[in-house]
C-alpha cells in the first residue's frame, strides 16, 4: 500500500482548533478563500478539516481533475454524509447512485438526451418562454410598465414548466399548479435552512458522527417533506401514464417514457422510477433557473453588454428557432453570453468527492515538498476527502485571462481564452457540468433552455439592478442572497424593452 503524501501539500495558517479551515470556506463568498489558496499555494493544497476531520485535498490541477472526473471517476463517490441527504430529499435515484446501480440507470437514460431528443423537446422549450413572456408582459402592464420582479422566481417557474413537459407530458402550470407550488416552496425550506450558519455546524457534527443521521432533527424533517411532494407526484405521473388515463400522452416521448418501457422490459423497478422523476425535476429545474437569473443580474449591471445581445435578437428579425439557438451563425454573442454565465455561475461551486480506494493521482504541475523532493503524482489513501471546486476552477486568473470578470467577449477572443496547454478537457474547458462518465445529463437541455429564455427575456424586457445588494452563496446549490433578507431571490427592475 504506497503512502499517502498529502502531509507533504502546502496547507494555509490559521486553522480554527475546531472548524479547521472550513467555516472560514463557508461564511466568505462562496469559492473565495479557494480561490486566495490556489493563488498562494498553486494548484493542489491541502486545508483542514471541521471537527478533526483530516485533511482535506483541494485541486485545481488539470492532470488530477481530469483523473478525478474521467479516468478514475468511479473511484471517487460522494461524501458518504451526502448521500443521506439526498436520499431523504429525494430518494435513490441517479444522484445518489454509485457503481454499478449509476451504469444501469446511465445506459437507461442517456439516449433520452441526445441531440435529436433535445431538437424534439424545443417546441416544449419555446411554449414554456413564451408563457414566461407573455406573464411578464402582463405583469408590467398591470404596472404601468415597471416592476421591480424576483428573476430567480421567474425563471424557475418556466424551468419547471420545461422540466415538466419535456420529461413528463406534465404541465407546471407556470409554476402555479398545487404540485409546482409545494416543490418551490419545499426547495426555498432547503435552502433557508442551508445558508444559516446551523446548516454548516449539522454538516460538520453529522460528518464526524453520523449516527446522528438517524435522529429526528428538524432540518432532516423537512427534507423528508419534500419527498413527500415529489413521491405523490412522481406516482399520479406514473400511474396516469400506465392506465392510459393520459390519453397515452406521457408514453409517447419523454424520460417517463424511457423509464416505462424499461420497467415493462424488467430493467428498473417503480421505487427506481419514482425516485429518479424527483432526481430529473430537481437536477433540471433550480441549476438551470440560478444560471439565468445570474446572468440577467450580470446583464442588468452591463447596460453595454445587454444592448449588445438585444441588437443581435433583432437583427435576427424572428423568433430564434432550434437551429438558430444551436448552429451559433446568427447568434455568437447569446452563445458567449451563456457559456460566460455558465463559467462565472456554476450551480455545484464547491464540489466534493471521496477516495473510496488507494489511488495515485498524476499531477501537471510538479510539487515541491519541503523535504525537498519533487512530487509528479501524488498517492492518496482511501476515505480520502478531495473537493474540487467549480467556482474557482472556472476563473482562475492564472489559467483564465481576466477570468473573474463576467465578459462575454472572452469566447471570441483567442487571448480571452486559456491557452491549449492549460485548458480542461471538459464541456467548453470549464467544469460546470463536470466531465466524465458523470457528467450532467441534461447539459444540452440546460444550454438550449438558457438560451431561448435569455433570448426572450432581452429582446422584448430591459433589466436594470436594484439598489439591493447581491451576493453569492451556497446552500444545496449556488444561490443569488440579497444582504439583510432571507433567503434565495434576484431582485430586478424591469421595464419594456424599447
Ligand atoms: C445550468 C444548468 C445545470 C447545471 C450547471 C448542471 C450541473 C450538473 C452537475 C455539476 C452535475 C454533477 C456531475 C457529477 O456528479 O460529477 C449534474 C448532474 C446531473 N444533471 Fe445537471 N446541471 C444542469 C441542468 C440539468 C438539467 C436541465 C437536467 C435535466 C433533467 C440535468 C440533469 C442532471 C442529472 C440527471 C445528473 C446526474 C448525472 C449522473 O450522476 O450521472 N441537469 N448536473
Amino acid at each position: 500500500r504506497s503512502v499517502s503524501k498529502i502531509k507533504e501539500l502546502p496547507c494555509p495558517n490559521n486553522a480554527s482548533l475546531l472548524f479547521g479551515h472550513e467555516w472560514d470556506v463557508f461564511s466568505n463568498v462562496v469559492g473565495s478563500k479557494f480561490t486566495e489558496w490556489f493563488n498562494k499555494y498553486g494548484p493542489v493544497y491541502r486545508m483542514k478539516g471541521a471537527l478533526f476531520h483530516p485533511d482535506i485535498l483541494v485541486v485545481a490541477d488539470r492532470a488530477a481533475v481530469n483523473h478525478i472526473f474521467s479516468t478514475n471517476s468511479y473511484n471517487y463517490v460522494k461524501a458518504p454524509f451526502f448521500s443521506p441527504v439526498v436520499e431523504r430529499l429525494i430518494g435513490r435515484g441517479i444522484i445518489w447512485s454509485e457503481g454499478s446501480l449509476h451504469k444501469r440507470f446511465r445506459r437507461l437514460m442517456d439516449s433520452t438526451f441526445s441531440p435529436a431528443k433535445i431538437r424534439d423537446m424545443s417546441p416544449d422549450v419555446f411554449e414554456a418562454t413564451s408563457s414566461l413572456q407573455t406573464r411578464l408582459t402582463q405583469h408590467l402592464q398591470d404596472n404601468h410598465g415597471e416592476a421591480t420582479i424576483d428573476a430567480l422566481s421567474w425563471t424557475s417557474s418556466t424551468t419547471l414548466d420545461v422540466i415538466g413537459r419535456v420529461g413528463f407530458g406534465y404541465d407546471f402550470k407556470a409554476g402555479e399548479s398545487e404540485e409546482a407550488k409545494a416543490i418551490k416552496e419545499d426547495w426555498a425550506q432547503q435552502v433557508v435552512a442551508g445558508m444559516s450558519p446551523t446548516a454548516f455546524y449539522a454538516e460538520v457534527v453529522l460528518r464526524a458522527f453520523p449516527i446522528l443521521l438517524r435522529l429526528p432533527v428538524k432540518s432532516m424533517q423537512a427534507q423528508g417533506r419534500m419527498k413527500v411532494t415529489m413521491d405523490r407526484l412522481s406516482r399520479r405521473l406514473i400511474e396516469s401514464a400506465e392506465s392510459g388515463e393520459d390519453g397515452g400522452k406521457r408514453k409517447g416521448v419523454n424520460f417517463l417514457a424511457t423509464m416505462l418501457n424499461a420497467s415493462g422490459e424488467g430493467r428498473m423497478t417503480k421505487q427506481e422510477m419514482i425516485d429518479n422523476v424527483s432526481h430529473l425535476v430537481i437536477a433540471g429545474y433550480e441549476t438551470s433557473a440560478m444560471t439565468a437569473s445570474m446572468v440577467l443580474w450580470e446583464l442588468a449591471k452591463n447596460p453595454s453588454c445587454q444592448q449588445k445581445l438585444r441588437e443581435e435578437l433583432i437583427r435576427l428579425g424572428r423568433e430564434p428557432s432550434y437551429d438558430d439557438l444551436t448552429s451559433n451563425k446568427d447568434l455568437p454573442y447569446l452563445d458567449a453570453v451563456v457559456k460566460e454565465g455558465l463559467r462565472c455561475f456554476p450551480a455545484a461551486a464547491n464540489y466534493g468527492r471521496v477516495a473510496l480506494a488507494d489511488d495515485v493521482l498524476p499531477l501537471e504541475t510538479p510539487i515541491t515538498a519541503p523535504s525537498g523532493e519533487v512530487l509528479t503524482e501524488l498517492p492518496i489513501r482511501a476515505g480520502q476527502s478531495i473537493n474540487l471546486p467549480h467556482i474557482s476552477i472556472n476563473t482562475l486568473t492564472s489559467v483564465w485571462p481576466d477570468g473573474e470578470l463576467f465578459r462575454p467577449e472572452r469566447w471570441h477572443e483567442p487571448s480571452g481564452l486559456p491557452s491549449k496547454s492549460k485548458a480542461l478537457t471538459s464541456w467548453s474547458g470549464i467544469l460546470t457540468f463536470g466531465a466524465g462518465p458523470r457528467m450532467c445529463l441534461g447539459y444540452r437541455l440546460a444550454i438550449l433552455e438558457l438560451k431561448a429564455v435569455l433570448a426572450v427575456l432581452i429582446r422584448n424586457f430591459a433589466f436594470e439592478p436594484t439598489v439591493d445588494v447581491v451576493e453569492k452563496r451556497y446552500a444545496v446549490v449556488l444561490q443569488p442572497k440579497v444582504v439583510g433578507k432571507e433567503g434565495p431571490q434576484m431582485p430586478l427592475k424591469v421595464v419594456f424593452a424599447t
